[in-house]
């Protein structure tokens, strides 16, 4: 994989990747047609989803290069309902810094940082004082995360309040209910409302996928929210029963490419909940490559939504360099 080193406006050398402007997707009409016609052949999808994960996908050699990739694509996330100031304030400390500067020395690369931090909307003002200055965007979970059965202009007031406090991304959850009954102009218009309110915020929206009953519902959830403009589609809340899995990647993500080739406009992909370890996470990094290709790979394309990852990640790469593992406690995030 490829990375560049570039200068920031510091001053300081950092390890980045190659700046890109991605136009944002504008969203397009409802197409019930195309809607109607999308399917979903679960067997076939979990054999494919099987197969990459039994086999290795990266080169040992190459493991370091793609466990550092997969730490400036996570949005290190706390959503626990006893978050406190000190606990994001020690989070976005990690997301500035997330590997010690020793292990970056024997790698020879130079300092990285995770693609975001993510918290509740009462979190972001610490959040956005304790990253100024770094470029780490903040991103706040919204619209009566995680169930989104608030009001619905409490849900959109909610966006704009987080937006105004300093969030740069949204993340909304959709109304399951407008799948499970087959509303797709209810969802449509909802994803609409809630882009609106983001305004120059980018806006994820949570399919919340282990409560929507099928991968067909995923496949169209997927696709109408991309027709009202997402920027991001996002599996999980991480407090569903089953939150990111290989098959629903592989569903949301050829959604991704079938509406690139229709429109031209690229949808970053969020897989969030329940990604721990550093091997699965290189397993999504290499089914994203093989799907969508080389260009999804960076952070302004895709995301790790994971409160633990980069624990398990930091742990690797010690091994990595040093041949063994330290303690599991030495590495946690919050
Ligand atoms: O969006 C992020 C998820 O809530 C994180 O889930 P996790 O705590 O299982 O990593």
């Amino acid at each position: 994989m490829q990375t560049q080193t570039t200068q920031t406006a510091t001053g300081n050398t950092t390890h980045q990747l190659p700046q890109v402007t991605e136009p944002r997707n504008p969203g397009m009409p409802l197409d019930m047609d195309w809607v109607r016609s999308v399917q979903a052949n679960t067997s076939a999808i979990e054999r494919r989803a099987g197969s990459i994960a039994a086999r290795r996908s990266v080169k040992k050699a190459h493991q370091a290069a793609w466990l550092l990739r997969a730490i400036t694509c996570i949005d290190l996330t706390t959503l626990a309902g006893d978050d406190t100031a000190r606990r994001v304030e020690r989070l976005c400390a990690k997301a500035r810094h997330p590997v010690s500067q020793g292990i970056l020395d024997q790698l020879g690369m130079k300092p990285i940082t995770t693609g975001a931090v993510c918290v509740y909307h009462e979190m972001v003002p610490t959040a956005v004082a304790a990253l100024r200055g770094t470029g780490i965007p903040v991103a706040a979970v919204s619209t009566g995360f995680p169930a989104g059965l608030s009001p619905l202009h409490l849900r959109i007031e909610e966006i704009r309040e987080s937006v105004k406090a300093g969030a740069s991304e949204i993340d909304i959850v959709i109304s399951r209910r407008h799948v499970l009954s087959g509303d797709w102009q209810a969802l449509y218009d909802e994803m609409r409302a809630f882009r609106e309110a983001c305004g120059e915020a980018h806006v994820k929206a949570i399919l919340a996928t282990g409560e929507l009953g099928s991968l067909r519902n995923v496949a169209r959830a997927s696709l109408v929210c991309m027709m009202a403009g997402a920027d991001f589609i996002k599996t999980s809340t991480g407090k569903e029963g089953v939150n990111a899995t290989l098959p629903v990647t592989l569903v949301m993500i050829r959604a991704i490419r079938d509406y690139y080739a229709r429109t031209g406009f690229r949808v970053g992909y969020k897989p969030a909940g329940g990604i721990s370890k550093a091997k699965d996470a290189i397993t999504y990094l290499a089914l994203i490559k093989e799907e969508l290709g080389d260009r999804w790979l960076m952070p302004d394309l895709f995301r790790f939504g994971a409160s633990s990852l980069l624990g398990d990640i930091e742990r690797q790469l010690e091994h990595h360099v040093t041949g063994s593992y330290s303690a599991g406690y030495r590495h946690a995030t919050s």
